[in-house]
Formats: structure tokens, sequence, C-alpha cells
């Protein structure tokens, strides 16, 4: 592929515009910078069936991953590929802002009447936005600052503790290299960190290390670690470093060399970290694991000096206070008339009484007529409405407020969705399914929509001729045709007080 081509702006102000998903965007940024070379664009069939057949593209070149992006069928079709003047298409981000052409060269069908298109890309506008530009740098730009000689590469895609930290100092020493650490930010961490506090916390670290230079890379997770581990070592390479630090698979191949270093542990005789088996272990400390580290955050005690430095320490705390003083959204699903709202109010209640959060009960007939007003039952009606709720419900709680939802959520997919968006705003989200038997809720039948269905006056009705996925991942389980509505609400309240959400002062008596 070459990256030379040119388009009349006319051109361009006539091509049809189009946002893609965020990973097709990440991918877009790390083309257009020159992280993914050779690549110069999004991949043809060709190249693709070639890598999947061998790893290979289809004039040899080693690539571990498939660069590919999909469009909407109608807007495939109005393309002709064989007249470079009516192909192109522009990329524009989320905000509608464009950011790059492609000159689409090959359209294939992939599914869902969605439309897979390769061809060049080239940058348009200013370059994009969003938090920590500067760090934004192009390979160019980063191997024009790298003093010559071998480079120590780190994707940090955790926050750098004194273990880490300790390992790239001997890792830097050894070799005698500059070091460069790559924080990805197109995502959030592997432990659902949004990248704006894993820059932060990698920032704070920096007076521990050897004399660094830090680049924020766009890198996604395709979930597969070996080929993803692959993909970071090829732009790590791009970037200019010879030698990568790995904490995963040992890699063979082209690209940089890469280290698997010792597991260290903390030595309570000199304070100093070294090889785990160099210590007696009465007078050994090994490294926390994330999940460990995130439970003390949770419960709201300190990360201990000896593994954490203090100001990475402060900046984890802040972006994950004590679980009592986060932002957090109640997921009710079940049948209709399993008792979600009813048993959602009286959490709500409660909550309220005590007054330490502020709460918004998302129930499901006020949020079909605020703001799903026009949305019907078929699937992709109701995703879009779990995806609304979702998304209120995640804004309330990243302001530290609790958002209790309850629709039925019949699908697996758009509760997850819920979920990491809550998530990624930085607050908890438990999922309660309440399973109250069907034939308990078509009895009750508040609405006479079960009576409706059975008559076949009503087509699409969950549990009766429209599915219910249950849920496998509930935090909590409640058959409300087995408990009262007040033991539903206080099985609710402990499980959050329980599980730290909720403080215990808070319930009433
Ligand atoms: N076809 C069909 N299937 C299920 N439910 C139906 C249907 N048509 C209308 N209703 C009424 O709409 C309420 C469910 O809306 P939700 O927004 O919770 O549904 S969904 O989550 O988008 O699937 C639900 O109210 P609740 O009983 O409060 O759950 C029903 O009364
Ligand atoms: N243990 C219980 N928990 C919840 N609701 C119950 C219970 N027992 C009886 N009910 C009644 O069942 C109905 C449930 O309706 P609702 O809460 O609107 O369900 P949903 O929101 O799931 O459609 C209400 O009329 C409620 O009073």
């Amino acid at each position: 592929m070459s990256n030379g081509w040119v388009l009349p702006d006319e051109v361009l102000r006539d091509a049809p515009a189009y946002t893609p998903r965020s990973y097709e965007l990440a991918d877009l940024e790390l083309l257009l910078a020159g992280a993914y070379a050779p690549l110069t664009g999004f991949l043809h069939r060709a190249d693709l069936a070639s890598l999947a057949r061998r790893g290979r593209l289809v004039d040899g070149t080693p690539w571990p991953v498939p660069v590919t992006l999909e469009v909407p069928g109608d807007l495939a079709a109005g393309l002709q590929l064989d007249n470079p003047l009516h192909r192109a298409l522009v990329i524009t981000d989320p905000e509608g802002a464009p950011v790059a052409a492609v000159d689409v060269t090959d359209a294939w069908p992939t599914r869902d009447g969605r439309y897979g298109v390769g061809g060049t890309v080239r940058r348009l506008g200013d370059g994009g936005h969003g938090p920590f530009q500067r760090l934004r740098r192009t390979p160019e730009e980063v191997k024009s600052l790298l003093p010559p000689g071998r480079v120590l590469g780190v994707v940090a895609d955790r926050p750098l503790h004194r273990p880490q930290l300790a390992q790239i100092a001997h890792a830097a020493r050894t070799l005698a290299a500059h070091l460069l650490v790559l924080i990805p930010i197109a995502e959030p961490g592997p432990d659902g960190l949004p990248s704006e506090v894993l820059v932060r916390a990698v920032f704070a670290a920096r007076d521990r290390m050897p004399p660094a230079t830090l680049v924020a890379v766009p890198l996604t997770r395709r979930g597969d670690e070996i080929r993803d581990a692959l993909l970071r070592a090829k732009v790590a390479a791009a970037y200019g470093v010879t030698h990568l630090l790995s904490t995963g698979e040992m890699l063979s191949g082209g690209g940089p060399r890469v280290l698997v270093p010792r597991e260290l542990a903390y030595d309570n005789r000199d304070g100093q970290w070294r090889w785990r088996d160099d210590i007696p272990p009465r007078n050994r400390r090994l490294a926390l694991r994330p999940d460990e580290i995130n439970d003390l955050l949770d419960r709201g005690f300190p990360l201990p000096e000896w593994h954490t430095p203090p100001a990475v320490a402060k900046e984890l705390t802040r972006a994950r206070p004590p679980r009592r003083h986060r932002g957090l959204v109640v997921f009710f699903t079940g049948l209709s008339g399993s008792g979600k709202s009813t048993i959602a109010r009286g959490v709500a209640d409660s909550l309220r009484e005590s007054g330490d959060r502020t709460v918004t009960l998302l129930d499901g007939d006020v949020v079909r007529r605020e703001l799903s007003k026009g949305l019907g039952f078929g699937k992709e009606d109701r995703d879009t409405n779990i995806r609304r709720i979702g998304w209120v419900a995640a804004e309330v709680a990243r302001h530290r407020g609790m958002a209790l939802c309850c629709p039925i959520a019949p699908y697996a997919k758009a509760r997850a969705t819920a979920r990491a968006m809550a998530q990624t705003a930085g607050a908890g989200f438990v999922l309660v399914y309440i399973n109250t038997p069907l034939a308990v809720c078509e009895q009750r039948d508040r609405k006479g929509l079960y009576a409706k269905a059975r008559a076949g006056q009503l087509t699409g009705m969950t549990g009766i001729d429209d599915p219910y996925e249950e849920p496998t991942d509930a935090d909590l389980v409640i058959d409300a045709s087995e408990v009262s509505i007040d033991e539903a609400v206080r099985a609710v309240l402990d499980h959050l007080t329980e599980t730290g959400w909720v403080e215990p002062r808070l319930q009433p008596a």
C-alpha cells in the first residue's frame, strides 16, 4: 500500500462520512501515526485471508492481528471501487469532526448487513483531541527524542508499583538502555482503570524510574494474549524499542527482544526488592496482586508504602475511593411483574431516608415515557432502551450518586454493556436478578399483558413469545415469590452493606 494518494477537496466534501467503533478509531490513529508500520490502511480481504492462514500479509510480512473497518451496507453500496473520485470515505470522530479519509479499494459483506472495507488512510483535520494529546506522539517524534543505543520498552497497562519499578530499573541498568514507557489509552485497563487515571498513576511513579520517555498509545486488546503481545511488540518496535520487558508470554519472531523478568519480592531485612527465592520466606513479602490492591482501595485501607510509592497510591485512592463513597448502579432485571420496581422503590426509599447519597430511580414506565419514548419491544429497541438507561445511570454514578434501574433487560449483552458503562465511569455495578417464576408473574398480571399475550392479542411479550436470557453474572438473585417485599428490600440492602457499597448505619432499624 502506498500512502501518497491525493484527493481534491470537492471529492472529500461529497464523500460519505462515518463514525467507526472506538477500537476501529484506535486502530485508525495507530495507522495514521505510523505505529502499525508497514501497514498504511485497513486490510483487504486477501491480506485478512492470508493472515488467518499463515500469520502473514500477502506480501509475506508477518502481522499478528486483523486491522479492519466495518461500515453499514448502504454506505459501502454507494462507493465505486474502480473510480478513485467516488470511493473515498471520510472518517469522523464521535463528535462528528473529520479525522481521516479512507481510499476504499476493497469492500465485502460481513454480517448483519455490514461491509468490511479496506484501503489506505490519510489524516484530515488537525489530528484529533482528547486528554493527553501532548503524550500521543508519533513514532517519528518519539524516535527523534530517544538517545542512541538500546531502548527498553515497557507497556504499562497497569500502574507501576515498587516491584514493577524495581524490575524496570534492574533491566534498564543491565542493558544500559534508555526507558520508553508506552501507556495504552484507547480503553480502560485490564482491571477497568480509566486510561486517564492510568496515565496519571504512571506519571506519579516517574521519579522512581531511570531516565524515561513516556508515550500514550491508543492500543486496544483483542482478547488473544499471544496476538496482543505480538502486536504490542510490533508497535513498540515502531517506536524504537529494542528490548521489551514482558509480563506475559515469551515471544519469538521479528521485532524487539522480549525479556521476561524474574519475580521480585520485598525483603523486610533491608527494604529492598530482590528475586523472591533469594529471600528467606519469613522475611519475604510478595507483591500484591491487582485484585488485592483493588480490595484494599474498595475497603478504604491505605496502600502500604513498602509496595506502592505514596504519589501512585494518592492517584489510585483518588480514582478508586472506598466503595461507600463511590457511585453505584443497582440494575434489577427480570420478567414483567417479577417485582423489580416494587423492590427498587423500597431500596430507594430506604437510601433516601439516610440521605447519604443522591438516589435516582430509573423506573421502567418513567424511562419509557421520558427517555425512550417511541421505542417498541423488538430486540433492537429493547437494546437501545437498555443502552440509554445504562448511559444515564453511569452518568449519575460518575458523580457519585446511586442509580437504581428496573427494566426487564432481557438480553445479556445489553446488560453487559450497562455494566461496562458504569465501570468505565469509575462506579460500581450490582446486577440483581429477580427470578420470580413466570407463572407467578402471569398470575399477578398487573397490566393484563400476559392475558393479552396468551390470547394472541399481543406478540413479543417477554417470557411468552419473546426471549429472556437468564443472567449468569448476577450479583444477587431474589425469587420474589418466596420472600415478602420487605424481605426482598432487606436482602438488597444487606448485600450492598456486606459488599461495602452502603454504610451499615445507613439501614433502617
Ligand atoms: N412485548 C412486551 N414485552 C414485555 N413488556 C412489555 C411488552 N409490551 C409492553 N410491555 C410493558 O413494558 C414494560 C417493560 O419495559 P422495559 O423497558 O422494562 O422493557 S425492556 O427492558 O426494554 O425489554 C413492562 O412493564 P413492567 O411490568 O414494569 O416490567 C410491560 O408492562
Ligand atoms: N415479594 C414481592 N416482591 C415484589 N413484588 C411483589 C411481591 N409480592 C407481591 N408483589 C407484587 O407484585 C407486583 C410486582 O410488580 P412490579 O414491581 O411492577 O414488577 P416489575 O417492575 O418487575 O414489572 C406488585 O404489584 C407487587 O405489589
